[in-house]
């Protein structure tokens, strides 16, 4: 059976990147990805926004949905404080397979949990089941017509504080126009957009930052 690109990127990773150095893992996905295969990693540019808005609200407790192979994970992960800890969704079990081994790899395992299932079903767990109070940052990047379902079931779950900070992907491309006229409408959120380009494409795209004002 022959090899998903998925598993192309990860054994490219495991023969040429260091092991325990996420920045390491990042740039390689990245040469592979812009070089070789194109693949829906947030990707070096958007990157860069992803970096900023982490290091800007330090978050003890950090939510990513959509973990594809991994790479927004390590990313993310490799700039979490000790002690802080980043939840990550992932719904196809192929995926999710990939990004455990690139997040051991990276290092990071210690601070990344990987949960398995559609965000519906995990979302509503996560005081209970997984131990989250509040959640201060939400990488939002899967897929892009649950984006609006997902940030509503969120504060119905009351893991929105004031405060917490949604960064969401794709927002001109492939685009999320259902969740961009809700949060953009919603007199809760303090809105900005980030104008930017489709991972390793000259194509413009866009990430929304949203600030929940409880
Ligand atoms: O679809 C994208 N990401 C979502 C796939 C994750 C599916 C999941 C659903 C689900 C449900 N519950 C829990 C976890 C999860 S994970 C995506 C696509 C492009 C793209 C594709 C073609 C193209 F020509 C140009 C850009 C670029 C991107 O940056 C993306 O993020
Ligand atoms: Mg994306």
């Amino acid at each position: 059976m022959n090899q998903s690109k998925e598993r192309r990127i990860l054994n490219f990773v495991l023969q040429n990147a260091v092991r325990g150095d996420p920045c390491s893992v990042m740039e390689t996905i990245d040469k592979y990805c812009s070089e070789k295969e194109w693949a829906m990693n947030v990707g070096d540019v958007k990157g860069v926004i992803l970096d900023k808005t982490v290091e800007e609200i330090n978050p003890k407790v950090a939510l990513e949905l959509g973990t594809y192979c991994g790479y927004s994970a390590v990313r993310i992960a490799r700039l979490l404080k000790a002690g802080a800890r980043l939840l990550t969704v992932e719904f196809n079990p192929e995926f999710a397979a990939i990004a455990k081994q690139m997040i051991e790899f990276a290092g990071v395992q210690d601070k990344v949990k990987l949960l398995e299932g559609p965000s519906e079903v995990i979302i509503p767990q996560l005081k209970k089941k997984y131990e989250v109070d509040t959640l201060d940052f939400v990488f939002v990047d899967h897929w892009k017509d649950r984006y609006a379902p997902d940030t509503i079931l969120l504060q119905e779950c009351s893991l929105l504080r004031k405060g917490s900070v949604l960064l969401a992907d794709n927002i001109i491309f492939p685009g999320a126009p259902e969740f961009v006229k809700y949060i953009r409408n919603n007199p809760r959120f303090q809105c900005s957009t980030y104008l930017s380009h489709l991972e390793y494409m000259k194509v413009q795209d866009a990430m929304e930052k949203a600030v929940f004002l409880g």
